[in-house]
């Protein structure tokens, strides 16, 4: 069963707290976007495990060097999952990996802006990465960009690693994503953005079980 990752890209300490509350019951991971953890850093990790103590949680630190030392704060102030570049060089990854087995967390590598993504996949599943990330960003997705391809050459890689999709992920397009092979689908924007957020984490809920 697929898992559904909520990102969570407001600045507001409070209104991320509320947000958190209210899309919790349709999700599996409350996601700190990168921008949110910049700006409120460990008191949010360390309040929003306290109030979610059943969810994951992935900081979305997307580490670019120092990357033991970066992680394990996050870690340790109840980060289930932190997130390094993928375009970072692979001892930043294995410092990652490595403060994550450390506590009993995992690494995400993130695809993101990587030119060859299947080379760094490989080799970082290969160096014990636990969740790849195929990932396009908020301003790729603005130029009209879209995870999907990178999907397909990623999940087709049969790597023994979790693989995880953000994009601009919406309830037209979530079902083919968990069957083009993702285990985690990231959604921001098509639940925060909502009228109710809580009836489209619902709703996407629905599709993602049903696919
Ligand atoms: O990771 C993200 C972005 O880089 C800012 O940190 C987003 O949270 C991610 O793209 C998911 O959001 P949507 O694309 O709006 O679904």
């Amino acid at each position: 069963m697929a898992e559904i990752q909520m990102a969570l890209d407001s600045l507001d300490f409070d209104a991320t707290m509320a947000l958190a509350e209210q899309v919790a019951p349709y999700v599996d991971i409350l996601e700190i976007g990168t921008p949110c953890i910049k700006y409120n850093g460990l008191k949010l990790v360390k309040a929003l495990k306290a109030a979610h103590p059943d969810k994951k949680i992935l900081v979305d630190l997307k580490t670019m060097d120092a990357g033991e030392y970066e992680a394990t704060p996050f870690f340790e102030a109840g980060g289930d999952i932190t997130t390094v570049l993928g375009a970072s060089d692979m001892a930043t990854m294995k410092g990652v990996i490595k403060a994550a087995n450390a506590n009993n967390a995992e690494a995400q590598i993130d695809l993101i802006g990587v030119e060859d993504k299947a080379a760094v996949a490989k080799e970082a599943a290969s160096n014990g990465a636990h969740i790849i990330g195929v990932h396009t960003g908020l301003d790729a997705q603005a130029a009209g960009q879209t995870p999907f391809e990178d999907l397909k050459t990623i999940a087709g890689l049969g790597l023994n690693v979790k693989v995880s999709v953000a994009g601009g992920i919406n309830k037209d397009t979530i079902q083919s994503t968990v069957q083009a092979g993702a285990d985690i689908v990231v959604v921001g924007a098509a639940i925060y953005g909502a009228p109710s957020p809580a009836e489209s984490a619902k709703e996407l809920r629905a599709l993602v079980d049903a696919a």
